[in-house]
């Protein structure tokens, strides 16, 4: 290598030295000939023309130098390739049930990797509480979705995937109405689930406190507003049987109405949340308790101003009053049916759905309805579940609109004929179309007469299917506590971003070989003398 060097390069750098240097020095003539740099023009041309290749020559291999450098910051820094860690809920409501199955990065479990939602699947049929005479069918129902799961998350995952199962007022229902009922539809469910290949955690019913908590989580979860420590946005959730209010006031710290507090610390912050799930005040409850009001007398037919005009239904007592939320007030001596027909009047809806509120009982300083405390409502509001269904069906999500303009809106909806509904909306079930006037008109008056929203605050409530591609619901807040996958403190962070990091390994190659060469310029300047001198 050395005579190579003396043969090739040395006569590349005529203008360091008369003669060769000594072989051991030769390796330190590469930076020294760009340093001590090339005599005149005039010079040059005569002693030797080679001088240029040579400046190219080094400048080329301190390039490559220092791109070496970077190219080995980059790659020990890139992020390597994701794998990723599962876990499935199924959220078993009054209605139906669905299973979510979350993702996150398999590295970053302990605190930082965020979770999404991967896949949802809905299960068919109807809620498992609805399987309480044959609960194996429960269990059944269920197959289909877990085979999807099965397919969505990765064979060599499936061992270490937690699987839980949450029911939410359905069961709550069924559990105060025949508590052996509820159980057997858990056994058989809990059956189903355990031969599947994850790692079943049992099912269980939540209370409504947790079902309000862990939709509030999810929301701040997904809006970032929890790692980040912003402002929480309030969470409202309309279901079948029950509906939940979740936000944080400044102006509750649990002292009033302990009962209605849930204390997180997230992040590294505390949060005094104030939570309220009002059970039978679901969507399909509320009908059912505002036709109870309706029929106290055990009438045989009823004018309904919630309904469309022309609608026309016989309905069956028994039926109707086959629930927990009005068992208690079936009419005596009721015929078996009655004749629901509609006559579509929002401003009389409103009256007969205000019946189904106690607004005057209040211990508290102040409530929102049925003697339940309420501090003001503060910040944003996150609005999901039925509420989004029903807004969306209606054209009604858009909060800007003055709220006086969204009751005319429905106003004129619910003054629409049946014939015309149904002849508009050829894809919707019939089933559903009847409910979207009563739908609307109680998602209006539970807003602002229950919870005191105003014409301003009304504008303050986000109608929200999902928040960046997750669905909002209790769901994953409940996964997120249950994997602890919620710090309780701040995670650390390290000191500079992969961006950082590599700009300052370029910018110190750089400045290191910019040394080099000053560095080694005056002992190569007195070697060329003495070389001159010899
Ligand atoms: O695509 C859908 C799914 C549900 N719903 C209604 O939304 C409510 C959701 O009830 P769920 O069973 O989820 O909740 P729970 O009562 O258990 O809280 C029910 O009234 C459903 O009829 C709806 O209108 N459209």
């Amino acid at each position: 290598m050395q005579d190579l060097l003396t043969r090739f390069l040395f006569p590349m750098c005529p203008h360091l030295s008369l003669s060769p240097p000594p072989p051991a020095t030769l390796w330190l003539l590469l930076p020294v000939c760009l340093s001590v740099g090339p005599p005149p023009l005039s010079e040059m041309k005569e002693k030797n023309p080679w001088h240029s290749p040579v400046a190219i020559i080094i400048t080329v291999i301190g390039v490559i130098v220092i791109v070496a450098l970077v190219i080995v910051a980059v790659l020990q820094n890139r992020p390597l390739a994701q794998k990723y860690k599962y876990g499935i809920v199924l959220d078993a409501g009054s209605s139906h049930t669905a299973l979510y199955i979350y993702e996150w990065p398999a590295e970053k479990d302990n605190n930082t990797g965020r979770v999404e939602q991967k896949h949802s699947c809905k299960v068919i049929g109807p809620g498992i509480s609805s399987y309480a005479s044959a609960p194996q069918k429960a269990g059944e129902s269920l197959k289909a979705c877990m085979k999807e799961a099965e397919q969505w998350v990765p064979v060599k995952r499936h061992p270490e995937t937690p699987l839980y199962l949450g029911a939410t007022a359905g069961m709550r229902l069924l559990n105060i109405e025949n508590s052996a009922a509820s159980d057997k539809v858990f056994e058989a469910v809990g059956e189903a689930l355990q031969k599947s290949p994850f790692s079943y955690q049992g099912a269980r019913i939540l209370s409504g406190q947790e079902e309000g908590a862990f939709g509030w989580v999810t929301v701040n979860y997904l809006d970032d507003r929890l790692s980040q420590g912003l402002e929480t946005t309030g969470a409202l959730d309309l279901g079948g049987a029950s509906t939940q209010i979740s936000f944080v006031s400044d102006q509750y710290d649990g002292s009033e109405s302990p009962s209605n507090a849930v204390n997180f610390r997230l992040y590294g912050n505390d949060y005094e949340l104030y939570t309220h799930s009002f059970l039978c005040y679901g969507k399909d409850q509320a009908q059912r308790l505002k036709l109870a009001h309706q029929t106290q007398s055990g009438p045989n037919a009823v004018e309904d101003p919630c309904q469309h005009p022309g609608y026309n239904t016989t309905k069956k007592y028994s039926v109707l009053y086959d629930s927990p939320c009005v068992s208690n007030r079936k009419p005596q001596g009721a015929p078996a049916t009655f004749l629901h027909t509609g006559t579509g009047n929002v401003k009389q809806c409103q009256d007969v759905v205000k019946n189904i509120f106690n607004f005057t009982d209040c211990k508290y300083s102040q409530c929102s309805f049925n003697g339940v405390y309420q501090p003001s409502l503060q910040g944003p509001f996150g609005a999901f579940s039925a509420y989004y269904f029903v807004t969306s069906f209606l054209n009604l999500t858009d909060t800007s609109v003055p709220l006086e303009d969204v009751r005319k809106k429905l106003e004129r909806y619910c003054a629409t004929s049946w014939s015309q509904i149904v002849q508009e909306h050829p894809g919707v079930k019939e089933k559903y179309l009847a409910e979207y006037c009563f739908s609307g008109t109680y998602i209006l008056t539970l807003l602002t007469e229950g919870y005191n929203f105003t014409s301003e605050s009304y504008s303050n409530i986000n109608f929200i299917k999902k928040i960046k591609g997750s669905d909002a619901g209790w769901t994953l807040g409940y996964m997120l506590n249950l994997t602890n996958m919620i710090p309780a403190e701040a995670p650390d962070s390290p000191p500079l971003p992969h961006a950082g990091y590599v700009s300052i390994v370029s910018i110190c190659a750089v400045v290191i070989f910019i040394l080099l060469l000053f560095s080694l310029r005056p002992l190569w300047a007195r070697h060329c003398k003495k070389q001159q001198i010899v």
